[in-house]
């Protein structure tokens, strides 16, 4: 089966909760008194995808803004970006979009973009309506789901979402060196919620 090896990178706000769903994604752990993170951070996790084994090399950026000059580090060569907000704080939906025009503006051209809505165990307090986040997810061709670290909801939906968006290896493309060839499958907006 062949491996294939996507960069991936977390953006969006701090406090979204951008580490707690990598943590929860690849270790299946959630913690209350998660740090921020300074920099960034990198974990790996490995998944079935169709004949494919997707390797995720996911790249967990820190949301404070002093931060946010090294982000184009972990953006460029990416397949894909999850761009988190906090359904419970509308700002932080403003900053996603601000992420998604960089992202447009600088980041590479085929990257699939993933929108995660967190914390929507919370959803009593919610700020941002699922049908806002639907409808800006459509306008940019994005997956939209929104995700508990918390409670472990629609986490790994997310990021079989984005395996979903990457098309399967073709033999022809595919090198000697082993480069492959990555890019967006569909630009259809898919949804869930929790
Ligand atoms: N209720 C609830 N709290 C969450 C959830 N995910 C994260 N949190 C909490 O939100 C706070 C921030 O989580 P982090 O994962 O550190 O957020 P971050 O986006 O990585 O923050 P930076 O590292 O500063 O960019 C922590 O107190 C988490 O425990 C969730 O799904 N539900």
């Amino acid at each position: 089966m062949a491996i294939r090896e996507l960069k991936v990178c977390l953006l969006g706000d701090t406090g979204v909760g951008k580490s707690s769903i990598v943590s929860r994604f690849v270790q299946d752990h959630f913690d209350h008194n998660i740090s921020p993170t300074i920099g960034a951070s990198f974990m790996t996790k490995t998944v079935p995808s169709g004949n494919e084994l997707h390797k995720f090399l996911i790249w967990d950026t820190a949301g404070q803004e002093r931060f946010h000059s090294l982000a184009p580090m972990y953006y460029r060569g990416s397949a894909a970006a999850v761009i988190v907000y906090d359904i419970t704080k509308q700002d932080t939906f403003h900053t996603l979009k601000k992420w998604v025009k960089e992202l447009k503006e600088h980041g590479p051209e085929n990257i699939v973009m993933a929108i995660a809505g967190n914390k929507c165990d919370l959803s009593d307090t919610r700020e941002v309506t699922m049908k806002d986040a639907r409808e800006y997810a459509e306008s940019i061709g994005a997956i939209v789901v929104e995700t508990s670290a918390k409670n472990a909801i629609n986490v790994e939906e997310l990021f079989q979402g984005i395996s979903r968006r990457i098309p399967p290896l073709d033999p022809h493309e595919n090198g000697s060196n082993g480069a492959m060839k990555l890019g967006r499958q569909s630009f259809q907006s898919t949804t869930r919620c929790c």
